[in-house]
């Protein structure tokens, strides 16, 4: 079967506008799949290159190099060669994504946040309501905060609605940047939870998670970006792709 994701010798270089153009490679050949069902966790120390691989597969980054294939349907979408309304498409129905940090237009509420989310390309508006309740619910977000805008919530409460925008939006592939960072006990265990059921349900989820119970909990395998990271040496022609 066809995996959901897949990167095939993928490479980023970042070019230093305020060093003279100075280009730095941060990972070189990343080769995995993630399948229907796996929830993969990119591992390695810190400044590795973990987030750069999510940002390159939701298109927020422009590969240098390599493909990353995403099944929409019975098609492969190639990310690295997509035009920004093919990303915006796949953004808006196969790819969810969940930051640290909540970005959210200003003065509309979080039930309309949450809700906005969870409209599915059939569901109805009482229903995407219904769900965001729901979602705001099992993450014990009071109930007097629903109808105000999130910019002034605590980070944990901002990290909550995040969560909960990301995970009622019904997606293949989920790419969780650290999700449980600011978050007590109880709501890390909540994710945990809404995690395994995504992966019951078929998705696949590709994350990052530097707590090591939430990680032991919901990874299905680890993969250490520290062997992507290029050679010492390696010139900056082998480097970039061309
Ligand atoms: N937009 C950018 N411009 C220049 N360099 C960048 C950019 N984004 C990331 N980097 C660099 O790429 C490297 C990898 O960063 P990345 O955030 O992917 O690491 P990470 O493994 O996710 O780190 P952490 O665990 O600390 O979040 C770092 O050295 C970082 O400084």
């Amino acid at each position: 079967m066809t995996p959901v994701l897949e990167l095939q010798d993928v490479s980023k270089n970042f070019t230093l506008h305020l060093r003279d153009q100075a280009e730095i490679g941060v990972v070189r050949d990343v080769s995995f799949k993630v399948d229907a069902g796996e929830c993969v966790v990119l591992g390695g120390p810190s400044g590795i290159g973990k987030s750069s691989i999510l940002k390159m597969t939701t298109g927020n980054y422009h590969a240098s190099g390599g493909r990353i294939l995403v099944r929409d349907g019975d098609v492969e979408v190639d990310v690295t060669q997509a035009s920004p309304r093919e990303i915006l498409s796949l953004r808006a129905r196969v790819i969810g994504y969940v930051s640290q940090f909540l970005r959210v237009i200003p003065r509309v509420s979080t039930l309309d946040v949450v809700a906005e989310a969870a409209r599915g390309e059939n569901g109805g508006e009482e229903q995407a309501r219904e769900k965001a309740r729901e979602m705001l619910s099992l993450l014990r977000l009071p109930e007097k905060l629903w109808n105000l805008p999130p910019a002034t919530f605590s980070g944990g409460e901002q990290q909550r609605v995040n969560i909960a925008r990301g995970l009622a939006a019904s997606r293949s592939l989920l790419l969780l940047d650290e999700p449980t960072a600011s978050l007590d006990a109880l709501n890390r265990q909540t994710v945990v939870e809404l995690i395994e059921q995504k992966k019951r349900e078929g998705v696949a989820i590709l994350g990052i998670f530097h707590d090591e119970d939430v990680r032991d909990a919901v990874a299905s395998r680890v993969i250490d970006v520290s062997r992507f990271a290029p050679q010492p040496g390696a010139s900056q022609k082998e480097l970039t792709h061309a």
